[in-house]
């Protein structure tokens, strides 16, 4: 067991869980009715028990004369264990689906959020391992949170009818646990908020490592990495057995006064019993129920003590679930239409023949856009911020972008498909800003093929083939792999294209451009450093495989070649 994080500042219960998570709210009704029904059990079956003692003991009753009484005690036992299971069936079931409905939103919302500054070895540890958590909220916490407000007031009130001096010291000791609770949950607090950090480290720290061990063995830094993580497991393992001994600790504080409270009840009845206050069969049963009854006042406040700890990394998962979906998601627009794969063949001839010259599918631009950058400055996080750039990209022309490495060419790129926000300053396409614009509109008419391709586990057509958002044909992708100089079709690629030189990853990059140019027809090209890693034949045959979709369309290209300085129309040394 390992105890992340009691960070629920939205309280026992977080009310948005009810709003976000499908199936809380009905999960809480059967809480509820089954906490109802399991206060009744805890009443009759004291009653029946004590009733069955002093009928026995006191009454002189035969086994005859308690038969009905047992058996209705069996029932009531049984009909105990019966609601507890199907308590813990409700809670899985509805657990499963909260942590469902609750990741699909969290994905879907990242998926339309600028990604800036995420960890994904840290979000991946949030939605995967953060949210199981929750598995013991749902089936520990909650129904005993649930019990807690029932059981006590049930079982005080037949007390008071039973045997108000017994009723009286419960009720004045029963806070007592409560409040316990709430000084260690707020001495705990702190400690589990540095708790889930440490967590978080982690799983960035572990994913980073993953990523790079190769650059780090060739440095020879791999062994003192293995150490940096020893120190950081070292300090999460210390981190929990402190969390774990507090938690210890306080069940042992919460135990401790519900059992003087229950001996104060004692010795008041004991006396009783002694001084003739309960006589008789009925005096008996009576100090019997109320003793039998008294633990079960304490018993679900200090269940809901114990399980508080656990269910708490549960909360403080959802929490940061709920942070994320509050962020501010970029503009929705229409998804992406799929592409109708022409599956015409190209053209014969050199591989600066156009994959095919009738495009499948029209992008909303009509036409190719004048792009305009009105003195746009772009901060990051952590540093200071870039220069203020103008600039104007003509509309159906070639730019090349000359500035030196680090003056922000990739971000003015990113900025156009809405991955990077300016901080003043604004972008037009023609003379609307791109703000006013509809993202999904803007990214349809636009193909981009980034500094750094992602790849994916997969072949290369595979790869090729993500980027139009449907289906392509075998020979479109067939085509574009030929024109860019790409690697076979069938040849794998493993995660973030392993098993491919650089050169080949931009080569399957450029062929993703050229299929998208090809299916969607975009009027807008962006290429950053599309022949860095190429030898100069590759790169001639490269930019020659460009050149018919160049025509008509404005072009941004970010390099400092000079073959592809050679094909621009006009250079900006931004
Ligand atoms: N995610 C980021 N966080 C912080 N700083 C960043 C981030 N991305 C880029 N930068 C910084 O912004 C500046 C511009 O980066 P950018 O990649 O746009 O430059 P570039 O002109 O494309 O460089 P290059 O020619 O080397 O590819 C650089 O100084 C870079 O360090």
């Amino acid at each position: 067991m390992t105890t992340l994080a009691t960070r629920p500042t939205g309280g026992a219960f977080d009310r948005r869980l009810l709003h976000r998570a499908r199936g809380a709210a009905p999960y809480i009704g059967v809480c509820a009715a089954l906490g109802l029904a399991q206060a009744a059990c805890v009443i009759a079956g004291a009653w029946l028990i004590a009733g069955l003692i002093a009928g026995a003991f006191a009454g002189g009753e035969d086994l005859a004369a308690l038969t009905p009484r047992l058996v209705a005690l069996a029932a009531v036992l049984g009909a105990r264990a019966l609601l507890a299971s199907v308590q813990e069936a409700a809670a899985h079931r509805a657990a499963a689906g909260i942590k469902a409905g609750l990741r699909r939103q969290a994905l879907e919302h990242l998926m339309r959020t600028p990604s800036d500054g995420r960890s994904s070895g840290a979000t991946a540890a949030l939605l995967v391992r953060g949210l199981d958590a929750l598995d013991d909220y749902f089936a520990r916490y909650l129904p005993q949170l649930v019990l807690a407000a029932l059981v006590p007031v049930a079982v005080v009130a037949v007390m008071l009818a039973a045997y108000p001096p017994a009723a009286l010291i419960v009720l004045v000791t029963l806070p007592l646990i409560p409040l316990f609770g709430v000084l260690i949950g707020l001495y705990t607090r702190a400690r589990a908020e540095r708790q889930w950090d440490a967590t978080a480290h982690l799983a960035h720290h572990f994913a980073d490592l993953v990523a790079g061990l190769p650059t780090l063995k060739a440095f020879g830094r791999a062994a003192k990495q293995s150490g940096a993580i020893g120190a950081t497991t070292g300090d999460y393992r210390r981190r929990s057995m402190s969390l774990l001994r507090v938690a210890f600790c306080s069940a042992l504080v919460l135990e401790l006064a519900a059992s003087l409270s229950v001996a104060v009840v004692a010795v008041t009845v004991g006396v009783q019993l002694v001084d003739g206050g309960l006589a008789g069969a009925a005096g008996l049963q009576t100090a019997l129920l109320v003793l039998i009854l008294a633990p079960e006042a304490y018993l679900p406040l200090r269940n809901v003590g114990a399980h508080y700890h656990a269910s708490a990394e549960g909360l403080a998962a959802a929490e940061r679930v709920f942070a994320i979906l509050a962020e501010p998601a970029e503009r929705r627009g229409e998804p992406e239409p799929e592409p109708v794969a022409t599956g015409a063949p190209a053209q014969q001839g050199s591989a600066a023949t156009a994959l095919t010259s009738v495009p499948a599918m029209r992008t909303t631009l009509d036409r190719a856009p004048t792009i305009m950058f009105r003195r746009t400055v772009f901060a990051y996080p952590g540093r200071g911020p870039l220069p203020e750039r103008s600039l104007t990209i003509p509309a159906g022309r070639t730019t090349v972008l000359t500035a030196p490495s680090g003056a922000g060419k990739s971000t003015l790129m990113a900025a156009l498909v809405g991955f990077r926000t300016p901080a003043s300053g604004s972008i037009a396409f023609d003379d609307t800003d791109l703000s006013d614009l509809d993202l999904a509109t803007v990214r349809r008419s636009i193909a981009w093929l980034p500094q750094r391709p992602v790849l994916v586990d997969g072949t290369v057509a595979e790869n090729v083939s993500l980027a139009v958002p449907g289906p392509a044909s075998d020979p479109a992708v067939a085509r574009a792999i030929a024109a860019a100089h790409a690697p076979a079709a069938n040849r794998r690629v493993a995660a973030n294209g392993a098993g491919l030189s650089a050169g080949e990853a931009a080569r399957v990059g450029l062929a993703r451009l050229l299929l998208r140019a090809d299916l969607l027809d975009p009027p807008v090209l962006l290429l950053d450093e599309p022949t860095a890693h190429l030898d100069t034949d590759t790169e001639r045959a490269v930019l020659d495989a460009l050149a018919p979709y160049r025509d008509g369309r404005t072009v941004l290209i970010a390099s400092h070649r000079p073959a592809v300085r050679a094909i621009a129309d006009r250079e900006v040394d931004c």
